[in-house]
């Protein structure tokens, strides 16, 4: 059967609210609600299993530790397993701080209504929440009562509930609360919900002090969020002696909408909300308190709990309830501080830079593309943010090498490697980790292992008399340079020599002896590291040109401890990448007649200017 053509014959629309004077459009939200957890009851009733004692004490522990003030712990009345956990939580010394109200769960029954209140008997603070829906549909369907009925009903519980507690002498080593849901609030006629509650406030009369809790809750949500707060902002003008209440929220998501009706009805007026971490509870779940207080944080205002580790948060709730956080849940999902693809990582990695050089503190002002909120913040780490697949492009790479090797990688480099990347995860087919990027690199630039031209060993020495820099006079002489070295090519040892205006330029000339004509193009160093335990990075970037007479880039890459050995690795780097992009020439490529020399003629007399050749490779190519 395909989807009705007409769905107005089987679905009606809501009817809107008549408030042209509505207010709440014009309002903002500058302070965190009072906040109600309802993970142990909302969301625990509707687990495929209900949590155990001891998930139910973990997560209540976790509860108060976020900075939750008032937890609904049970349905006392329902099961052994809820009534001894509440009696576990009221008996145990110090497992509720001082400042935590235990709310508990009771229909309109007079039996469960003494057993709920029996649960509680010797704690600090309880609230006790009576629930009677009140809608039409309900009312018909499930009581068969009318308006009147469900009235005399609440105020009757409502009586019954105040005997047992704060008028009751046995009872008053309790601070009592007590919370009334007119059930389906949403789906009821205002002023119904208006009456009931009336007569509900008078039965308990409130005090400003002690105000009494009317939790209006979206039971199934069925509107657009817009006529949810004109409901909350009809109801909080027309009850009276609105100093004495607290009007809570308690939206449920059928229409995906939970987050929307509760910041829009808090603007119409609520100060309370009931929620679910993660958005557990009935069907589509309650409203998401995780989602709430970070969307208050991201807005500047502090939202009283604490989500700094909100990895343990998700471990202990899908440890708890059995069901995955979506992994992209607002804030908490796993893939919501990640980007695969280019160019969102492209924006993130230059926003961190821009934050870096700015030197911005950790509480400076946030603002990064594509990310709302630091993921510091809720305790995730940076490395987290940039994924790398096929969709990735070089900012991405090169974010993941500057994280994994402390290596600034030139824009040039970041193409080339970028390229290298891309095809590594086509052929594979999934992201890349970044432990797998971090050895591609190691092995394309040969950081850990020798490059098919690599250093044995080498001396410069310069000549001071020689070639006076132009325009400078004959005293300002810019000093020759000559290399001598043995280098190592594809595993046979080479003397070689050359002379230049700086260690690059003069290896670069010896290279030519062996038919290596390199063109270096550009050359860029950074430190890597702090005090004693520093090095220098080299990248060098040569143009080659190619057997069908295009020119390339190639790129060698040096680290070390030496400046100026650093670059000189990064030049044979970069060679070997040039003889290796022609496949199947022998090396030396031109001139057999270089020499050929044992290592040990050399060695003895090398030695190695040092500082010299750290001024040269600080001042660039030669
Ligand atoms: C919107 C919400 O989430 S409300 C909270 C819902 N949570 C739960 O129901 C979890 C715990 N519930 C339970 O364990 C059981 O349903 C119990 C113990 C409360 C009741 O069990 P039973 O007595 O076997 O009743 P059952 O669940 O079959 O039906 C509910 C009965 O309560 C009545 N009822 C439902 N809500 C209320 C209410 N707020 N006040 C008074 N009676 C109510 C129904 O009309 C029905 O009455 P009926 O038997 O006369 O037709
Ligand atoms: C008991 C009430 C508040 C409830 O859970 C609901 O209406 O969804």
């Amino acid at each position: 059967m395909p989807m009705l053509k007409n769905p107005a014959t089987k679905y009606r629309p809501f009817p809107p609210v008549s408030l042209p004077d509505r207010q709440w459009p014009n309002k903002t939200i500058t302070k965190a609600p009072r906040w109600l957890s309802t993970d142990l009851r909302d969301g625990n009733q509707s687990l495929v299993d209900p949590m155990d004692g001891d998930q139910k004490w973990r997560m209540f522990r976790m509860l108060a530790e976020l900075g939750y003030k008032e937890i609904e712990v049970s349905f006392p009345s329902a099961s052994q397993t809820d009534f001894d956990f509440t009696r576990r939580l009221v008996e145990t010394p110090g497992a509720v701080p001082d400042d935590v109200w235990l709310q508990v769960l009771s229909p309109c029954r007079e039996d469960f209504i003494r057993r709920t209140i029996e649960s509680m008997k010797g704690a600090k603070k309880a609230i006790i929440h009576l629930y009677l829906a009140t809608s039409e549909c309900f009312r018909r369907i499930v009581f068969g009562m009318t308006e009147d009925q469900s009235l005399e009903l609440a105020v009757k519980c409502t009586k019954l509930v105040r005997s047992l507690t704060k008028d009751n002498p046995d009872a008053q080593d309790t601070e009592w609360a007590y919370e009334f849901s007119p059930e389906t609030f949403s789906d009821t006629r205002l002023d119904f919900a208006i009456r009931i509650c009336e007569a509900v406030k008078a039965a308990w009369e409130p005090t400003e002090s002690n105000p009494i809790i009317f939790n209006l809750p979206a039971t199934v949500e069925m509107s657009t969020p817009n006529v949810y707060a004109d409901q909350i902002e009809y109801f909080c003008r027309g009850i009276t002696e609105r100093e004495k209440i607290c009007i809570s929220l308690h939206p449920h998501n059928d229409r995906g909408c939970a987050i929307a009706a509760a910041e829009l009805a808090q603007m119409a007026g609520a100060d309370r909300v009931e929620g679910c971490l993660f958005g557990h509870g009935e069907r589509t779940g309650n409203v998401d308190l995780v989602t709430l207080a970070l969307n208050l944080y991201t807005q500047g205002v502090n939202p009283n709990v604490d989500f700094s580790d909100i990895t343990k948060v998700i471990d202990t709730v899908e440890d708890c309830t059995k069901i995955p956080v979506h992994p992209r849940a607002p804030y908490g999902g796993q893939l919501v501080v990640c980007a695969f693809s280019g160019s969102h990582q492209d924006a993130i990695k230059k926003g961190f830079k821009v934050r870096d050089d700015a030197g911005v503190g950790e509480d400076g002002q946030w603002q990064l593309p594509y990310l709302p909120l630091d993921p510091a913040d809720i305790g995730r780490t940076y490395e987290a943010v940039i994924r790398v697949n096929s969709q990735s492009g070089k900012g991405g790479v090169a974010w993941v090498i500057q994280r994994a090797l402390d290596l600034d990688l030139p824009r040039g480099l970041q193409i080339a490697f970028s390229k290298v990347v891309q095809k590594h995860a086509d052929e594979l087919s999934r992201e890349l980790k970044p432990h797998e990027i971090q050895r591609l690199f190691e092995t394309e630039y040969h950081l850990n292992t020798p490059s098919r031209i690599s250093l044995i060993d080498y001396e410069f020495s310069t000549d001071r008399s020689t070639s006076p820099s132009p325009g400078l006079g004959k005293q300002n002489v810019t000093p020759r340079r000559t290399f001598a070295g043995i280098i190592s090519m594809d595993g046979r040892e080479h003397s070689i020599k050359g002379i230049g205006n700086g260690p690059i330029s003069s290896l670069a000339d010896a290279l030519k002896s062996v038919g290596v004509d390199l063109d270096v193009r550009d050359y860029k160093e950074h430190a890597i590291g702090q005090g004693r335990d520093v090095k220098a990075a080299c990248f060098i970037e040569s143009l080659i040109r190619t057997q069908e007479g295009g020119k390339e880039t190639v790129w060698g890459v040096g680290i070390h401890e030496d400046a100026a050995q650093a670059s000189l690795i990064a030049v044979l780097g970069a060679a070997s990448k040039l003889v290796s992009s022609r496949p199947g020439t022998p090396l030396p490529l031109q001139r057999k007649e270089h020499l050929e020399a044992p290592r040990s003629s050399l060695a003895s007399e090398i030695k190695v200017n040092i500082n010299g050749l750290e001024q040269a490779a600080a001042n660039g190519v030669h």
